[in-house]
């Protein structure tokens, strides 16, 4: 965002809204936590009070909280009754199959007290999440089932949109079989599965997301479709297939890592096959893709090395682990794709 300029007299319009806007963000978070969008979606619309009443909401900021959510555009409200609008139905409803919440309250939980020690982040160059108290993300993460499965609901989320236009961009016709390397609970794998039905598929992550993978693919109606290959990647060999893919993996490490990960896949696919990196990529110049700049600022706040990069970067990186080809797609919002051909 820039200040916008009137004649040659620069307003500071901008700067206050940039400023502020983690007012509005935590107007919409509280409300993903408190299941307003959920209610609203199961008991239709309300005023205020019989709302604040169902969501244990004090007088007092009720009214003030459902009306800045209209004015951010995230309620409706005709007659003193709030409803949602289209859109918060179809992905803030946790009962809609199109649910995206599980982001914003991974966001809601985690992320907002992390991102508080951000100068602390940038002075120090440390993780400032569970990690600055002795753990690594993935094992504080997984040693809660209730947390785990947040995340995992959280990666879903994230990954529902690109794994769509990623299902339609790129040539599966001609691959046989593919695997998602860090698949989570495997919302890709799915959406690909479902489009392609020649295809078959798997997903490979820690051994602790076998069980949310396996129920996720029995959700979608694909339990016999996807396999879940349980390991390390780091210690131990990708499974082989004709197209891998890697899903916002890579930024969680540092560069000797991600080189790592790009050789592993690049010895476990046959010739022809491929390798699709995908991530809200930073373009080229690093100056327009601002969620992919600040992706890269989250890594420093959740990870001891991690970044993310741009289309550049990763095209040079396939290329030095042997790749013949790389080019970059874009797939939808601040999400890209890298596909190297072996
Ligand atoms: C940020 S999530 C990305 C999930 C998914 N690909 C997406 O885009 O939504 C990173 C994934 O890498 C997995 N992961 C982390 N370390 C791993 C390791 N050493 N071996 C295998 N998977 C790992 C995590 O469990 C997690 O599911």
């Amino acid at each position: 965002m820039t200040a916008t300029a009137t004649g040659d007299q620069a307003t500071p319009d901008a700067i206050m809204q940039l400023g502020f806007a983690f007012w509005g963000s935590k107007a919409l978070l509280s409300a993903v936590e408190l299941g307003l969008f959920t209610e609203l979606a199961r008991g239709g619309p309300r005023d205020a009070a019989g709302l604040a009443a169902c969501l244990g909401l004090h007088a007092r900021g009720a009214r003030d909280f459902l009306d800045a959510l209209v004015a951010l555009g995230m309620l409706e409200r005709e007659a003193g009754r709030y409803a949602n609008t289209p859109a918060t139905a179809l992905y803030l409803d946790r009962g809609s199959p199109g649910y995206l919440g599980g982001m914003l309250e991974m966001a809601n939980a985690r992320l907002y007290p992390f991102w508080g020690s951000l100068t602390e982040a940038l002075r120090t160059g440390a993780p400032q999440n569970e990690v600055k108290h002795g753990r690594d993300l993935f094992g504080a993460l997984y040693g809660d089932p209730e947390r785990l499965r947040g995340f995992a609901a959280a990666m879903t989320a994230l990954s529902l949109a690109p794994a769509r236009a990623m299902a339609a961009a790129f040539p599966w016709e001609r691959h046989r079989s593919f695997v998602d390397i860090g698949c989570a609970e495997g919302g890709l794998p799915a959406q690909i599965a479902r489009v392609h039905p020649h295809l078959a598929g798997g997903g490979f992550d820690l051994p602790a997301l076998r069980p949310l993978f396996e129920a996720h693919a029995a959700a979608q109606g694909l339990a016999g479709r996807l396999a879940f290959h349980a390991g390390d990647f780091f210690a131990d060999p990708l499974p082989r297939a004709d197209v891998l893919v890697m899903g916002h993996v890579l930024h969680d490490w540092d560069l000797e890592r991600k080189l790592l990960l790009i050789g592993k896949a690049h010895a476990a696919l046959p010739p022809g096959g491929a390798l699709i990196v995908y991530e809200t990529l930073i373009d080229d110049n690093r100056r327009a893709n601002a969620f992919g700049l600040l992706m890269s600022l989250n890594m420093l706040i959740e990870t001891p090395g991690g970044f993310d990069f741009t289309a550049a970067d990763c095209i040079g990186w396939m290329r030095q682990a042997g790749f013949r080809e790389a080019a970059a797609h874009p797939l939808t919002g601040a999400d890209s794709m890298v596909i190297g051909l072996k």
